[in-house]
């Protein structure tokens, strides 16, 4: 068996609380888990040996399943036929020797190592005795309690690079950590707390699966379909259409349709058990970002699907409920119908024709939009999830869809023309996979609908070109990309921070509806929180210094030299001024000397700085330094026009000074220029240098989130550092 080390978890009986570690470790695995070691310090081998029986059930092969420390438990476990695959010990448990002698050459060992001399030591065994090295700590934590000196990522760094051996990272691991510690190296991060204490550990494991393969990873998109040989439709349009929108298309059949332009002529659906074992044998082995649904031909197959969805539990499921054909023609039976209620309610959006809402609502077919919206209004209430309603079959020149959510009040109308064209077969089966797709690259639902539809209609507009077949011909999927000269991977200077920029939307919403950023802008914030902020935002802007004049230092033109040195500079002052106009004695400086020390938030942020550094790769470096240039000057610019409230204009506010420093005018112009620079270094990059500057932007941005987050989670430190005197000026970097 090969091992995926990528997320290893180790169980912790207490802080997996009342669900107990059976649940956790199913969940986990469901969410992507690769390795599970039980852990547990207290419990007797017996217990121990019990335990492996039944975590080994739970598993069933799905990933490696090692005990720690207790190699004779492993053995009688075994010996009473559970699948433990070895064992992890510690550098005073039993000796690696013995327990390959007894678990046999394909067990997985591990051993923990973190000193040159334990390297030395394993350099110096039998090859093939230990498999791996679990290496940490990377942080404090309480998990471990004598636990040895943390190595920080760059320790990590320096000792996996002298390492033979693969190296996993352990000890105090955040999801924020997963990219720096790949990048430095590790083949996997094992933790405890991150999963064992989650609140929902499958989300949680799959969260950290998608960090690991990175930001600008494809994403996976299913569709569950049927087959129309014509390619317009069914899956294979779902397929042109995943791929179009920038993810990686996978297909489960579930009915072949006899079709052409002109019409579906028969319809064969296989056995419902063989579609879900097409479904389990993709869940048990690819991490699924997103699911399409469309054609399901009956209830059993229906059944099968909503049963599937409930065992994988995918993170993101649309439902095109295909039941009406564009002729009027019902395409499901009535018991279908009624076990298609009880799939959509497992959706997170449904995306019905006026055809299909009329029937999903059980009224009349809508004869204007103020109708359509009301019954899909009436829909969504009924069963719980968001409807993407599309107005196309109203007539007229106008061809609006709508997002409504009754669960949350939502109705947001997208306007647009009718694109005058035969050529419209397949066209919900398209919007609905690139909807899925662009919802699993990240976008919220109004920015995923806004690609999808300008996509969509792009390729509406060139569909006739195509000139396939006699009837409704397909629109032409790849229409964008073939007009750019393929498949668009090497994109222009300046579009690529624009796509960058688009790539952290979600982050950048996340930011905004922070109490942390209301409360500074409405000025209601507790003046204890802004102080913790404005301390760890000197400490951060002396690390950040540091790591901007390692950027002057790789510099490939003087200009560029000089840029990073000047923001530099510019930092140093705004730390200082910081300490001489904000942090007064009162704040948290005594006697001239600053007393705070970086909360983990901030030594977070500045580990990754500087590990971008570390690597000498002056495109990624800049590329990690740009969002804190940006998504300052774009709060300082939206404060300014009003975007969080006027409250930012009044003379009364208490931290409008404060916010003024944001939109300082000479901050915005090298926020310009950091950009420019950081867009020509990523044109001149090839496509995996590109992917490594994103990786490295999209972790400062959650960076700068995680740091606009923290005053106000940090309630005991805010409330030490809480003091009233009144602010005076100040000016950003
Ligand atoms: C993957 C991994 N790495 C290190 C350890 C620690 O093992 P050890 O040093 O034996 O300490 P205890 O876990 O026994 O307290 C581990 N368990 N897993
Ligand atoms: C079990 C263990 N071994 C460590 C080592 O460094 O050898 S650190 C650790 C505990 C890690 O727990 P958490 O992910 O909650 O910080
Ligand atoms: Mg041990």
């Amino acid at each position: 068996m090969s091992i995926d080390l990528s997320l290893y978890l180790v169980t912790d009986p207490v802080l997996c609380g009342e669900r107990g570690v059976v649940d956790v470790v199913r969940e986990a695995v469901a969410g992507g888990v690769g390795i599970v070691q039980l852990r547990d310090k207290t419990a007797t081998d017996a217990q121990i040996v019990d335990q492996l029986i039944e975590l080994s059930d739970v598993i069933d092969a799905r990933a490696a399943l090692v005990v720690n420390d207790r190699l004779d438990a492993a053995l009688e476990a075994r010996a009473r036929g559970a699948r433990v695959d070895g064992v992890h010990l510690g550098q005073s448990d039993t000796s690696v020797e013995r327990a390959r002698e007894l678990l046999g050459p394909d067990a997985i060992i591990g051993l923990t190592a973190n000193t040159a001399a334990h390297l030395d030591a394993v350099r110096a065994l039998p090859p093939g005795t230990v498999d791996h090295l679990g290496v940490g700590v990377i942080r404090p934590t309480d998990t471990k309690p004598d636990h040895p000196a943390p190595l920080g990522i760059e320790g990590f760094r320096a000792f996996a690079e002298l390492s033979e051996l693969p190296c996993v990272a352990i000890g105090g691991v955040g999801i924020d950590d997963v990219e720096a510690l790949r990048d430095a190296g590790a083949a996997g991060i094992a933790v405890v707390s991150a999963l064992c204490a989650a609140d929902d550990p499958r989300t949680e494991a799959r969260a950290f699966r998608r960090r690991w393969r990175g930001a600008a990873s494809v994403p996976r998109v299913l569709s569950i379909a049927g087959s129309d040989p014509s390619g317009g439709a069914g899956i294979q349009a779902d397929l042109k259409s995943i791929g179009a929108n920038g993810g990686y298309g996978m297909a489960a059949i579930t009915a072949l349709t006899v079709q052409n332009t002109q019409g579906v002529r028969a319809v064969h659906v296989p056995p419902a058990d063989f579609l879900r074992a097409q479904l389990d044998a993709l869940s048990v082995d690819i991490d699924i970002d997103a699911v399409k649904i469309g054609m399901l031909a009956d209830a059993a197959v229906i059944r099968t699907v909503t049963a599937w969805l409930d065992d994988a539990r995918p993170p993101i499921v649309i439902v095109d409920p295909v039941m009406v054909a564009t002729s009027g023609d019902r395409l499901l039976e009535e018991d279908a119908e009624h076990a298609l209620r009880d799939l959509l309610r497992r959706a997170d959006l449904v995306t019905p024709n006026l055809l299909e809402l009329a029937v999903l609502a059980d009224t009349v077919i809508a004869d204007s939009w103020p109708a359509a919206i009301a019954d899909a209004e009436r829909l969504s209430a009924d069963i719980g999830v968001a409807v993407l309603i599309k107005g196309g079959h109203l007539g007229g020149d106008q061809s609006p869809d709508a997002f409504v959510d009754a669960t949350t009040a939502t109705v947001q109308q997208f306007p647009g023309t009718r694109i005058d064209t035969d050529a419209t077969h397949g066209t919900g089966c398209s919007l609905s996979s690139a909807l899925a797709t662009q919802r699993a690259l990240g976008k919220e639902w109004p920015q995923a609908v806004i690609a999808a539809r300008e996509w969509l209609r792009e390729s509406l507009r060139a569909g006739a070109e195509l000139q396939v077949g006699r009837g409704h011909g397909p629109i032409d999927h790849f229409a964008g990309s073939r007009a750019r000269g393929g498949i668009d991977t090497s994109p222009t200077r300046d579009e690529v921070v624009t796509q960058w920029w688009e790539h952290i939307s979600a982050i950048r919403a996340d930011i905004d509806e922070l109490p942390f950023v209301r409360a500074l802008a409405d000025g209601t914030l507790d003046r204890g929180a802004f102080t913790h902020y404005l301390a760890q935002d000197a400490l951060y802007l002396s690390g950040y210094a540091r790591v901007l004049a390692d950027a002057a230092r790789l510099a490939p033109t003087a200009k560029e030299q000089a840029f990073w040195a000047n923001s530099a500079h510019g930092s140093i002052v705004g730390e200082l001024e910081l300490h001489a106009q904000w942090l007064t004695p009162d704040e948290g400086v005594s006697d001239g000397t600053f007393s705070a020390t970086p909360s983990p938030t901030t030594t977070a942020y500045l580990d990754h700085l500087r590990s971008s550094a570390y690597g000498g790769d002056y495109a990624q470096l800049i590329a990690a330094l740009l969002p804190c240039f940006w998504l300052y000057t774009d709060l300082g610019l939206r404060l300014g026009e009003g975007h969080f409230g006027d409250f930012a204009r009044s003379m009364t506010h208490p931290y409008a000074s404060w916010l003024r420093t944001y939109a300082d005018e000479s901050f915005a112009e090298a926020t310009q220029q950091a950009i420019e620079y950081v867009a020509s270094a990523a044109a001149a990059s090839d496509g995996e240098g590109r992917m490594r500057m994103l990786r490295a932007f999209e972790a400062s941005a959650r960076h700068e989130l995680a740091f606009f987050a923290e005053p106000l989670r940090h309630e005991s430190c805010v409330s030490a550092l809480s003091r009233s005197s009144a602010a005076p000026e100040a000016k950003m970097v």
